[in-house]
């Protein structure tokens, strides 16, 4: 990944946009989408930049660009007709450390501006690395059509229950990935009650621990589609033998990883004991099945339990 996606918190951020031209009210567009303080330097603007310097939602300086502008900005978004002039500006912001985004100039940006699938808090960030814009958009448009509209309103929800959740139930995880189960990604008018009953159901019943092999040269691409809710439930992982990079990718970030010869089978019983969902990466499955003979494979072509 050249690129990696972080999510700004733009409350504190203050953006200088360069240029006022149609390109440059599309970037601004974008930012007033956020509560970042955008500041726009330009001698011209385009009656929609007009509009909202006079509504006082951007600040306006009307002048050409200076490298002074750049004082006290955390990133700058450059959009004037001049390549040269904008290449510049780049420089300026790179060597300040600021973050740059150059329309037109994907070698000249530090930063760049994925399609976005706004159902905040849930809000998807699609990229291709400036290599394919038209496949980003078209991406775009079929998450648009598979993601409910509701589904803000669900992460809001879960979002307010949480703490409360987190003091009176022992296994939070377990509850919220039940309930999303069952509840799907729309948020109805059911959801409370469900989460109520569900919470009741998983205070009663401890989740037994589960251990799962999967091989460590396994052509992780080749995995059933079944395997994946289960490495994203994983509390911890053992290695026995290294793992191939695309297997690490699989399974949940938050998942603990040991290796065998520190740990010790001992350890991994009483993790088992305790409930907890294990994944065993070993070479082969045999010698480690007299260990623990309720293992379960993990394997392409192989649908889990
Ligand atoms: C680097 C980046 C700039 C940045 O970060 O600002 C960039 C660069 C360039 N785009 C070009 C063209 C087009 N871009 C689009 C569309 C989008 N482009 C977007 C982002 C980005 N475009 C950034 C990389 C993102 C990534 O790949 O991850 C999207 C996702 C978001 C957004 O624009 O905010 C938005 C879809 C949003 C949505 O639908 O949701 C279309 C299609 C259309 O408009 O319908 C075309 C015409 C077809 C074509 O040319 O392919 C050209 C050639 C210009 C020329 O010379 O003509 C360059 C320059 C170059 O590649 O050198
Ligand atoms: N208009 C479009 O749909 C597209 C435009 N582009 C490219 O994007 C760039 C910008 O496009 P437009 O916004 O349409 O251009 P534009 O010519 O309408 O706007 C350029 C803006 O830059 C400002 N500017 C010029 N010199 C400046 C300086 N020294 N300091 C600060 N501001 C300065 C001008 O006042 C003007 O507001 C161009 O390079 C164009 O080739 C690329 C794809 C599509």
């Amino acid at each position: 990944m050249r690129y990696l996606p972080l999510f700004h918190d733009t409350r504190h951020l203050k953006v200088l946009v360069v240029g006022g031209g149609e390109v440059a009210a599309r970037k601004v567009a974008l930012w007033a989408r956020s509560q970042a303080t955008i500041t726009i330097v330009s001698p011209a603007l385009v009656p929609s930049l007009s509009e909202r310097v006079a509504n006082g939602t951007v600040n306006h300086i009307p002048s050409p660009i200076l490298e002074q502008h750049l004082d006290g900005q955390d990133g700058v978004v450059v959009a004037t007709d001049d390549a040269e002039l904008n290449r510049q500006v780049a420089h300026w912001a790179r060597a300040r450390r600021q973050w740059v985004n150059v329309v037109d100039d994907p070698e000249a940006c530090s930063v760049i501006t994925p399609a976005i699938v706004d159902r905040s808090p849930i809000v998807v960030a699609i990229g291709s690395e400036g290599a394919a814009p038209v496949l980003v958009r078209t991406l775009r448009a079929q998450l648009e059509t598979l993601l409910p509209t509701s589904l803000g309103q669900l992460a809001e929800f879960i979002g307010g229950q949480r703490q409360r959740v987190q003091q009176a139930v022992a296994q939070p995880r377990a509850l919220w990935e039940r309930f999303v189960a069952r509840n799907g990604l729309s948020w109805n008018e059911t959801s409370p009650a469900l989460l109520t009953e569900l919470e009741q159901q998983v205070d009663s019943e401890t989740e037994s621990g589960r251990i799962w092999w999967v091989a460590a040269g396994v052509e992780a691409g080749l995995l059933p589609i079944d395997a994946l809710p289960q490495l994203q439930r994983l509390d911890r992982v053992v290695l026995v033998d290294e793992p191939s990079e695309r297997l690490t990718e699989l399974w949940r970030r938050d998942a603990s990883v040991h290796r065998i010869g520190e740990c010790g089978a001992e350890q991994v019983n009483a993790w088992l004991a305790q409930g907890e969902q294990l994944l065993l990466v070993a070479a082969s499955q045999s010698p480690w099945q007299a260990h623990w003979p309720q293992l379960q494979v993990l394997a392409p072509g192989q649908v889990p339990d």
